[in-house]
């Protein structure tokens, strides 16, 4: 389990630089990062949050205590992803942060979104997520620009 950043960590508010090199190096991160998260008990993972400032996270949605209607889906690796489009709806929902642990917000995401990022090989995906794995996206995403759930919560 890789140790994990906490809230204050200067980590957390940088803005993570791009991947340019899909190696087994990248490879190792991503099966790590996916470790740390399951032990978390998280639904996603940002790199910074494991003190590497990258554009990279994971995100793995399953139904839990919080979120019993969540959606089963296998864990994905997003890597220098973009957010082409956004719903103008917006939804109000419960999130928590494996940064700031034992605290839990309310917050405001876009209902759908239209994103494109590479997977693990470096090709490139383009799809429209919503609902609780399109809060999920919008949550690592912000970990990518150095935002975190304290700025966001309503
Ligand atoms: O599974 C968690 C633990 S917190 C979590 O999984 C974060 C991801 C997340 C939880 C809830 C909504 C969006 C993202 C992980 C983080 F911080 F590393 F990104 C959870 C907490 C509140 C509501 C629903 C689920
Ligand atoms: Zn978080």
């Amino acid at each position: 389990m890789l140790p994990i950043a906490t809230y204050g960590e200067a980590v957390l508010r940088q803005v993570a630089a791009p991947v340019t090199v899909f190696d087994s190096e990248l490879h190792q991160l991503a099966e790590q990062m996916l470790h740390t998260m399951q032990q978390a008990n998280g639904v996603g993972i940002a790199a910074p949050q494991v003190h590497r400032s990258l554009q990279l996270f994971i995100m793995a949605s399953n139904p839990n205590p919080r979120y019993p209607t969540a959606p089963i889906m296998a864990p994905q690796v997003v890597i220098n992803p973009q957010i082409l489009q956004a719903s103008e709806q917006m939804v109000a929902g419960e999130e928590g942060c494996l940064s700031i642990p034992q605290q839990r917000c309310q917050v405001m995401r876009h209902q759908a979104i239209e994103v494109k990022y590479q997977d693990l090989s470096g090709e490139w995906c383009q799809e429209w997520l919503e609902g609780f794995i399109a809060r999920i996206f919008q949550h690592e995403f912000d970990h990518l620009q150095g935002i975190t759930l304290k700025e966001r919560a309503t």
